[in-house]
Formats: C-alpha cells, structure tokens, sequence
C-alpha cells in the first residue's frame, strides 16, 4: 500500500472535486440517511425504484430537498437512477445498514466535524483548539464523560466497536495463561474489566483512568455484580509525581497509548515497566494503520489521527506501527511477540522489560 501514486489523471482530478466539495457531500449523505431518503428507496427493492415526488411523500420532503439531496446522491454513487426513477447503490446500501459505517460517520460529524474547521489552528499550536466547540476542557479525557449529547455518544460507540470487536479473543487469550492481577490502564467505561472479571472468578483488576471514567467504571461493574474484585486508582498518567500501582502480574492497555505524544508514550510504558511484578507481562493492544489488511481501515486511521490533532489532546495519533515499535523500544521495554487482525484490526504486542 502506498508504494506508488494510483491514481490516473482523470481519476485525480475527480477525487479533488470529490474533496473541494467533501464537507457538502458528508452534509448531504447524513440529511439522506436521516431524513429517511436511503430507507425510502432501500423499501421498494431493486426493480422499482422511486420518483423524487415519490421519496418526498415517504420522507415528507419537499419535492425541492428530495431533488437536491437525491441529484448529489447521483454524484457521490450513493444513488442511481433510470428513466426518472432512483435506486439504492451499493454505497447507499452500507451508508444504511453497516455498523461500522454508521459509527464512523457518526464519530465524524458529532465529535469532529466543527471542531476540523480549527485543525490548522490545532497543528500550528499542538493543542486542540476545536474541542471548544464541545466543552471547556484542557483535553477531550476532562469531558470525556460529561460532553453533550450527541458527541457522548458518538465517541463511546466508535471507542466500543473498535475495542468490543477484539476483547472475545483476547480475554480467551487471556484465560490460556491467567494472571492472578490485571491492571488495566485507560479502562473507560470498564467493559474490558468486566469481561475478564466474569471469565476468570479468581482474578483481581485494578483500574487506572481519570475520576470521572472510574466512577462509570465501577458503577459497569456493580450492576454486573463483579465490583468486589476491581480495585480503582484513580490518577492522571501524566502526572510526573504519580507512580502506578504495585503487585500486578500483567498490565493491559487498550487503545489507550494513541491518546499521547511520543515522549509521553515512552514516559507512560517506562512507569508501567516499573510498576510490573518480577517476570510480568505488558500487553498492548494498538491499531495501527500500516499493519491493517484493507485501505479503507488504514484510511479510517490516518484520518482518526486528525481528530486526535484537533479534538483529543493536539499531540497524539493513530501510530505508524515503526514510530510506535521505536516508542517500546525507547522505554527500555522488548516485544516478545506480535499478533495482527485480533478482532479484525488491532495488534496486540506482548513485552517484557529487556534484560
Ligand atoms: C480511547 S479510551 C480507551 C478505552 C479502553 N481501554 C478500550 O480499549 O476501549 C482512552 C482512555 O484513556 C483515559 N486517559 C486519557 N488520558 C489519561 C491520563 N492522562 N491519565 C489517565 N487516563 C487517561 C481516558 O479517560 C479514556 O478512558
């Protein structure tokens, strides 16, 4: 991937109107889905079709809304038409029904999309300059679970189908060999901790996160009448005066190293190295975009990184898996193996500190 420029002439010419009017079009195709245009058209099944009058009676459009929105439907291939009447494409058909679609595109435009307009703003400066436009928070993980609605939504379920997809697998893999303590740094909303809780009746979980994410945390874990053997510690890992919690046979973070500049990667993986009992294991369970099977997954990571430049934090990023190796390797840590496609995406790297 990426070792060679695919596009012909005429191919990029094309994909430069697609991005000169890209803001539009994202418009566009969510009033489509929305507003009920896709379904409208995904009812009457391939043969028949339907008028722009048509969609606007099922939608209750104007008969103006339904012929602008369906027209850029045409361009984009959303939609396709025959003789007056359109018809659900291909596109059209995973803007509706696929979930990763749907969590991508809802990620896009709540979290992100007024916040891209201070990207520029964000880079020059290295801090997120459009999280304003969701809260007054220094970071997004101050807001994390107090923003409004429906950004709060949006970020735990693109957070959730990511991490939910390859938790199963590694919880197996987890119970192949169990420690007796997990400390799961960056636990969230503690869905992982659940899992390994219920799997595993003899393990201990300590939680690490921010206040507010331990407090959702644990009320997770009570409901699932597990909150006995989880520990929380609350702390802010960039705290230099902080050290984590002692006694823990394996560290476990998920998605978590992302949220950090480089230095602060290193910085956070030298205290976790610290923190290990005698012969532990440090799981890591990343994305990375060059390690992924699909472009459209490395596509979706790339531009992932720009909403940790503009939202997040300013500084961190979706990780070139050669950057973030060098990060390990900085931090006095060695990787005793590497395992891709767990869940379908993620890489877990299994290290111990080097001798
Ligand atoms: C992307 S979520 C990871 C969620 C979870 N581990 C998963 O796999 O789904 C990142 C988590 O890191 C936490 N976090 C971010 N910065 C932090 C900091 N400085 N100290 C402690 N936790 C932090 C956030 O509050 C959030 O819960």
């Amino acid at each position: 991937m990426y070792d060679k420029d695919p596009l012909n002439a005429m191919e990029a010419v094309t994909a430069a109107q697609w991005l000169a009017f890209a803001p539009l079009a994202f418009q566009a195709t969510a009033v489509m889905r929305d507003r009920g245009v896709l379904a409208a058209l995904s009812e009457t099944g391939k043969p028949v079709g339907r008028t722009i009058e048509e969609v606007a009676q099922a939608t209750s459009l104007s008969v103006y809304a339904a012929r602008v929105l369906l027209e850029a439907g045409l361009g984009l291939h959303i939609v396709w038409r025959q003789e007056g009447r359109y018809f659900l494409g291909r596109l059209g058909r995973f803007l509706l029904d696929d979930e990763m679609t749907r969590v991508n595109f809802d990620f896009t435009r709540d979290v992100c999309y007024q916040a891209a307009a201070h990207l520029d703003e964000s880079l020059m400066q290295g801090r997120p300059a459009g999280l304003k436009e969701l809260g007054p928070w220094p970071t997004l993980y101050e807001g994390l679970s107090v923003m409004p609605e429906p950004a709060l939504s949006s970020w735990h379920a693109f957070d959730h189908f990511y991490s939910d997809g390859a938790f199963p697998v590694m919880c197996e893999r987890l119970a192949a060999a169990p420690p007796r303590k997990l400390l799961d740094i960056g636990c969230n909303t503690g869905k992982w901790a659940q899992m390994c809780l219920q799997r595993l009746p003899q393990l201990e979980v300590g939680l690490v996160d921010l206040q507010p994410q331990l407090h959702r945390a644990r009320a997770r874990l009570e409901a699932a009448g597990v909150a006995q053997r989880a520990h929380p510690h609350p702390m802010d890992l960039l705290d230099p005066l902080l050290a984590l919690p002692r006694g823990y046979d394996l560290v476990w973070m998920s998605q978590f190293l992302d949220c950090f500049s480089e230095d602060q990667v290193v910085h956070i993986l030298r205290k976790a190295g610290e923190c290990l009992e005698p012969g532990g294991r440090l799981w890591v369970l990343e994305l990375f975009w060059d390690r992924q099977r699909f472009e459209a997954a490395a596509f979706s990571l790339q531009q992932t990184s720009l909403y940790f430049s503009c939202v997040a934090n300013g500084n961190s990023q979706m990780y070139d898996s050669s950057v973030f190796l060098g990060l390990v390797q900085r931090a006095g840590l060695e990787i005793s193996s590497l395992t891709d496609g767990v869940g379908g995406y993620h890489t877990l790297l299994e290290c111990r500190v080097a001798s």
